[in-house]
């Protein structure tokens, strides 16, 4: 782990309400898939080439519509405001100041509105997602949309991997499963079928299935991205629906516990997209090493959940900055050190299997 993210992590532990940590660090299950996917890392080795004259990498990417500085976007986290009061507001205008891309939580405590403000203000161009559990009533799937594509939002991230909420043993433990009553969903508030100022609940159906997410493109002219894929069927299908980048998840281990890690899942997916749209990760990325060993098998970006919300708890913006730019100065050096000119330079043949041998082709 990045030396500035351990840090932020043990500050952010000091600081929050152990009830809340257990929430932003904790898992479903045995908290297998949860672990898995830091170790699936750390049983890699990047394997540099030398003497390109490749110069200093230039780390941005494209992202649909949209330009990240870095490999590396802000994945959807719930409830921000529990770890900080600036909330949403802040991890927001971090994103925005490391010209990044913010994928926004639909269960975040600030408005979506609100966010992508709060981004705007710090750079014009500041690209913000947002991130979707379609909802078993269509009329409230396309209000959410609706109020995303009003806020200036340029994606919507679609979750797939939560037909029902992950058996979390420390929220049971903790008996934690509802926000504070100060604090709420708000972008689930005043919503059809609803009363008008309350909050609905988030729903989460088995029902679901692929002919709601085509509904659903078909309603809204924002781009779709579907999260929490790790079969490399259901990639090949997100293609046939028109799906615009997939992100390779386990929900950072927080949904199946039994599934594998996100890092294991890639190459599959990598090969079954075949360059026809970008795949992204998230789950376990901690320094610049993991962006890069991503990127080696396919990826074209990462995504990172707790290190921001560890890093919101202990400093607020300030926090979520270093963060974000930690991670792109560790991809910067270790790209460098692999003899990439940028991103799309790392190649497979560059990571090996830790105490196998060097393959390479
Ligand atoms: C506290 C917390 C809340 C999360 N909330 C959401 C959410 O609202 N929507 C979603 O799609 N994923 C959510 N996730 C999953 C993240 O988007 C992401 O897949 C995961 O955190 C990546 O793993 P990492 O934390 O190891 O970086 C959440 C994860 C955490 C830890
Ligand atoms: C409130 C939940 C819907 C957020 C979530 O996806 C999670 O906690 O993993």
């Amino acid at each position: 782990m990045s030396g500035v993210i351990e840090e932020l992590r043990h500050k952010a532990a000091a600081r929050l309400d152990p009830v809340h940590r257990d929430f932003f660090d904790g898992g479903a299950g045995a908290e297998t898939a949860l672990a898995e996917n830091e170790r699936a890392f750390r049983r890699l080795a990047l394997v540099p080439r030398v003497l390109r004259g490749a110069g200093d990498p230039d780390t941005g990417v494209r992202l649909l519509d949209d330009r990240a500085s870095m490999p590396v976007v802000v994945s959807p986290t719930a409830f921000h405001r529990l770890a900080h009061p600036d909330g949403e507001h802040a991890t927001a205008r971090a994103a925005a100041a490391a010209g990044t891309v913010l994928i926004t939580s639909m269960a975040s405590t600030t408005p979506v509105a609100e966010v992508t403000a709060a981004a705007r203000a710090v750079r014009d161009d500041a690209a913000v997602w947002f991130q979707l559990y379609l909802q078993p009533d269509p009329a409230v799937t396309d209000a959410l949309a609706e109020r995303a594509l009003r806020a200036g939002c340029s994606a919507l991230v679609v979750t797939a991997d939560s037909p029902v909420f992950g058996r979390r043993a420390r929220d049971d433990r903790n008996g934690f499963h509802d926000l504070p009553p100060w604090l709420a969903a708000e972008n689930m508030r005043g919503l059809p079928g609803g009363p008008p100022d309350a909050t609905r609940d988030i729903a989460m159906s088995p029902r679901l299935s692929w002919a709601d997410l085509r509904r659903l493109r078909e309603a809204t002219p924002l781009p779709l991205v579907l999260k929490g894929v790790l079969h490399p069927q259901d990639a090949r299908l997100a293609l046939d629906e028109g799906v615009r980048a997939v992100i390779v998840s386990n929900h950072g281990g927080r949904q199946l516990d039994a599934a594998p890690a996100a890092l294991d899942a890639l190459p599959a997916v990598v090969a079954a997209v075949a360059g026809r749209i970008p795949v992204l990760l998230d789950g376990g990325v901690r320094c610049g090493a993991d962006v890069v060993l991503a990127l080696a098998l396919g990826a074209t970006a990462v995504g990172v959940g707790r290190p921001v919300v560890w890093g919101l708890a202990a400093e607020g913006e300030h926090g979520v900055r270093r963060v974000l730019e930690e991670l792109r100065e560790e991809t910067a050096h270790v790209l460098t050190l692999c003899g990439a000119a940028d991103c799309a330079a790392m190649t497979p043949d560059q990571v090996a299997v830790r105490g196998r041998g060097v393959g390479g082709c």
